[in-house]
C-alpha cells in the first residue's frame, strides 16, 4: 500500500476572523475542519492565541518535571487507567508520561503540583492552567465548528458541560545503542478528542487511509487536533479516529504534550440528527469511563475496534 506523492496533513488556520461564530471565515473554517476529520481523524492547527512565550515556558515546566525523581512522579497515580504516570514499560522503553486530570480548574493543577512538590511551585501551576485553558479554548472552537455542521449543537451543549480535561506531560529519552526509536506503538486515542504539542523534535506519525504514516512537523504555534475512539461514537462513525504512533529517529530526547477531553457522568449518544433508515445508529449510548476501563482488559486490549466491541450495535 501507499501513494506515489508524499501525503501531508491538512493545515487549517486559527486566527482573527475565523475564531468569529457566525463569519463567513468561521462558516469556511467549519467546513475544512469536518472534511479534514472525515478524511484523516485529524489536522494541523496553528493557533494564534498561543504565543511563543507560552510554548517555551510549559517546556521549561516540562522539563522541571522529569527532572524530578521517579520516587516522586511515581506518586501521580489516577483511578482511570493511563491517567496518570506511566514509565519504564517494557514495550515502550523510551516513554514517560504523567498527567493531569481536571487540567483547566487551578484545583485539579493545584493538587498535581502540590503531589509533586509539596512546598509549592507556582510557575508550574500558573503555566500547566494557563496552557490547558488556552488549548481547551481551541478544542471547543473545533467541537462547535463540527456541532454547527452536522446540526447538532444542542447535542454539544450536554456535552460540553460534561467534559474533563486530562493534560498529560510526556517525555521519549533518547534510544541507547542497539534500541530502535519506538515511542509508542500505533493507537488510537480512546478520549473524545486529543490536542497535541510537540517541543521542537519530531516524531508523531499519523497514519492515513491509504496506509501511509504522514510525518508532523513540528513548530512552537502548531498543534495536532486528533478525533478519539469516543468521536466516532458520538458522529455514528462519520469521524473515525486517526490511528497514530511516535518514532524517534535522531538522537535527542523528545517533550510533547497531550491535552485529552472525556465526558464524565453523562452517557455518549449518537445525536438524533445523525440518525435515518440509511444511516442506523452504529453504536449503544455508552459511559466514557467504562469503556476506557473495558479497553484494558484482555477483551478490549485484542479487538480491533475496542468501542465496536463495548457498545457496537
Ligand atoms: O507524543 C506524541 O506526540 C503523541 C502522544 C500520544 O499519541 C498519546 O499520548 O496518546
Ligand atoms: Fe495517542
Amino acid at each position: 500500500m501507499g501513494s506515489l506523492v508524499n501525503p501531508t496533513l491538512p493545515t487549517i488556520h486559527f486566527s482573527g476572523k475565523n475564531l468569529e461564530p457566525g463569519s463567513t471565515a468561521w462558516m469556511s473554517t467549519s467546513k475544512d475542519v469536518v472534511r479534514a476529520l472525515e478524511d484523516y481523524g485529524c489536522f494541523a492547527a496553528t493557533y494564534s492565541k498561543f504565543s511563543l512565550g507560552m510554548h517555551k515556558a510549559i517546556f521549561r515546566c516540562s522539563e522541571e518535571l522529569f527532572d524530578l525523581p521517579t520516587n516522586v512522579k511515581v506518586q501521580n497515580t489516577s483511578d482511570t487507567p493511563s491517567h496518570g504516570y506511566v514509565g519504564q514499560e517494557p514495550i515502550i522503553p523510551l516513554y514517560e508520561g504523567l498527567g493531569i486530570e481536571n487540567a483547566t480548574t487551578r484545583e485539579g493543577v493545584k493538587k498535581f503540583t502540590n503531589l509533586l512538590w509539596p512546598s509549592g511551585n507556582d510557575r508550574f501551576c500558573e503555566t500547566a492552567l494557563e496552557y490547558s485553558r488556552l488549548v481547551a479554548e481551541l478544542d471547543q472552537v473545533v467541537m462547535r465548528m463540527v456541532s454547527e455542521s452536522y446540526g447538532i449543537e444542542s447535542s454539544y451543549e450536554s456535552l460540553l458541560g460534561a467534559t474533563s480535561y486530562l493534560l498529560r506531560i510526556i517525555k521519549y529519552r533518547k534510544p541507547e545503542k542497539g534500541e530502535n526509536g519506538l515511542g509508542i506503538v500505533p493507537h488510537t486515542d480512546k478520549s473524545f478528542m486529543t490536542i497535541i504539542h510537540q517541543c521542537q523534535v519530531n516524531g508523531l506519525e499519523i497514519k492515513t487511509k491509504d496506509g501511509d504514516w504522514i510525518t508532523v512537523d513540528p513548530s512552537p504555534s502548531s498543534f495536532i487536533v486528533m478525533a478519539g475512539d469516543a468521536c466516532m461514537g458520538w458522529t455514528n462513525g462519520r469521524i473515525e479516529p486517526s490511528i497514530h504512533r511516535v518514532i524517534i529517529k535522531g538522537s535527542e530526547e523528545r517533550y510533547s504534550l497531550g491535552l485529552f477531553t472525556f465526558i464524565r457522568d453523562l452517557k455518549i449518544q449518537v445525536p438524533e440528527e445523525l440518525v435515518d433508515d440509511h444511516h442506523p445508529a452504529q453504536f449503544k449510548p455508552f459511559d466514557h469511563y467504562k469503556f476506557i476501563h473495558f479497553y484494558y482488559t484482555e477483551e478490549g486490549r485484542k479487538s480491533n475496534c475496542p468501542l465496536r466491541a463495548y457498545c457496537g450495535v
